[in-house]
């Protein structure tokens, strides 16, 4: 049965909490707390800080995803996502370009330590193709021929077969996967970049408005509302667009 995504504009927010200072860290999610549900911790925190940082989101009450992006071979890429998911979050990721095999042992990896220590499942999530990469960084560089759509479809299907809950992908991918993989199989958009944002280092940028048009399921924000003079604000103003946007269309 497919069950339609009802979830509130502000509980498909995951906020990225890129800093080297755990209490800068903690400081920004009390400021969101009282919208903003998932923080993304990624490995510039979580190098600093140490797992004690989950524990401290947690407490607060804040769903964690955990942005490992795992690429490694399959028995190493278990083993992490068995560490992993012992720290109670409710999603990490892993390279989709580690191959089938790899993701596989990540999904089953993370079911058994789940079910041994009682907790829910973490969601599995393939990364495709960075949403800085370009379509000629991806053809010229990266040397992967072909429109990175077709890429990002092709991985988006290996991340299914897999058994993996979903993908991280550009907004300009989400109808092609939804079309492909069904309307269960997750979409994590990074690279959301509000109209009177700067795109910095990201190339395949979307407004959160359009993603969540195009049927995202999670947008992942950083710098649009880290690095804002008021994040709070920031984060109320990107609510206030969507939410007006959704006013529009009804
Ligand atoms: O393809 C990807 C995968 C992950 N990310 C991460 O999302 C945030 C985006 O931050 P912004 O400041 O909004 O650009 C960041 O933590 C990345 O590591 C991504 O951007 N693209």
């Amino acid at each position: 049965m497919t069950v339609p995504n009802l979830l509130r504009p502000e509980e498909k927010i995951f906020v990225a909490l890129d800093t080297d200072n755990m209490d800068e860290a903690l400081r920004l999610a009390d400021q969101l707390g009282d919208t903003i549900r998932t923080m993304k911790v990624g490995l510039q925190l979580f190098f600093k800080s140490g797992p004690v940082i989950l524990d401290r989101l947690h407490e607060r009450g804040f769903q964690v995803f955990m942005d490992c992006k795992f690429h490694d071979i399959p028995n190493t890429v278990a083993g992490a996502s068995d560490s992993v998911t012992s720290h109670g979050v409710y999603m990490f990721n892993v390279h989709v370009g580690g191959g089938v095999e790899m993701m596989r042992r990540a999904k089953q990896a993370a079911v058994l330590r789940a079910e041994k220590l009682g907790i829910a499942v973490p969601k599995v999530i393939g990364v495709t193709q960075l949403t800085s990469t370009s379509q000629g960084v991806l053809n010229e560089e990266i040397g992967i021929p072909g429109d990175i759509r077709d890429c990002v479809l092709q991985y988006a299907r290996l991340a299914q077969q897999a058994g993996l809950d979903g993908v991280v992908a550009s907004g300009h991918e989400i109808q092609a996967i939804r079309e492909a993989c069904g309307p269960d199989f997750l979409t994590v958009i990074p690279g959301i970049r509000p109209t009177w944002a700067a795109a910095n280092d990201q190339a395949r940028i979307m407004t959160p408005t359009d993603a969540l048009r195009a049927g995202a399921d999670y947008l992942v924000i950083g710098r649009a509302i880290t690095h804002a003079a008021d994040p709070r604000a920031a984060a109320l103003r990107i609510l206030e667009e969507v939410q007006a946007s959704e006013g529009a269309v009804q």
